[in-house]
């Protein structure tokens, strides 16, 4: 689904992440590993075309996407989860899925209640006003919002950081979920390794910008694996 090939990019004339390569297989999750400033948000912008790359190629299911604006790669089936739990505090949870779906019709309103099946709990949260949902219901709801785009690569940035752990949990099951039906391609970064590690099918390690260390996820001493990467 995304391929990415020597990719180079960063801020004015300096460059943060250097000739990476990586790739998210149709249907699977792959997940960028790193400390703290080691490019992960940076190689994500390249991949949206909110930074210009450099050097290298970005392709999407085949296509060179390297010199295409952001909207045209979103009208592509690419969704952008940013970190931080995003959404429009004063409007209710359904107001918040209701401002993607009416942009996308009858599909857009399918799309919502399949996105509330996975996360059942919304459900009962649709009129709260979102500013006054928890941090992890907060992630959910950008989480739903992205999908009712019905996107075939959805880019999740740190989904679960400072989020409690059966939150957590019930977002790494949605994310298995929808990738188990083959219907979308994760590609998300997380500094936290445990979840990211042992529901990726592939995993690299960013360091200072490079990949420094890359693994298959899922199996036994994949998670050791990545802490000896990290330096953990
Ligand atoms: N807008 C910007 N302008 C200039 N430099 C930036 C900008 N954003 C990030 N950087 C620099 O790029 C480097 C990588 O930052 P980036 O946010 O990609 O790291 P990260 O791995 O996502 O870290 P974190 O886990 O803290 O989000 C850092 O040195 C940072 O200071």
């Amino acid at each position: 689904m995304l391929e990415l090939s020597g990719v180079t990019t960063g801020y004015g004339r300096t460059m943060v992440v250097h000739d990476v390569d990586l790739t998210v297989p149709d249907g699977a999750l792959t997940a960028v590993l790193g400390h703290n400033g080691a490019g992960k948000t940076t190689l994500l912008r390249a991949v949206l075309g909110l930074l210009p790359v450099r050097g290298g190629t970005v392709r999407l299911a085949g296509e060179d996407v390297t010199a295409l604006a952001p909207h045209k790669r979103v009208r592509r089936g690419i969704a952008y989860v940013p970190q931080g739990q995003q959404s429009f505090g004063q409007l209710s949870a359904r107001e918040n899925l209701q401002v993607v779906a009416d942009a996308h019709g009858r599909a857009g309103r399918r799309r919502t209640d399949e996105a509330l099946d996975l996360f059942p709990a919304l459900r009962e949260l649709l009129g709260r006003q979102a500013g006054l949902l928890s941090g992890g219901q907060r992630q959910q709801l950008a989480i739903a919002r992205a999908l009712v785009t019905g996107p075939r690569l959805l880019v999740l940035d740190e989904p679960v950081e400072g989020i409690q752990p059966n939150v957590v949990t019930e977002i790494y099951d949605a994310i298995s979920t929808l990738t188990a039906a083959g219907s979308l391609s994760v590609l998300l970064v997380e500094q936290h390794i445990g979840y990211a590690v042992e529901h990726a099918a592939e995993f690299a390690v960013l360091t200072s910008g490079r990949v420094a260390h890359r693994g298959q996820g899922g199996g036994e001493g994949a998670s050791a694996d990545a802490r000896k990467a990290l330096a953990l």
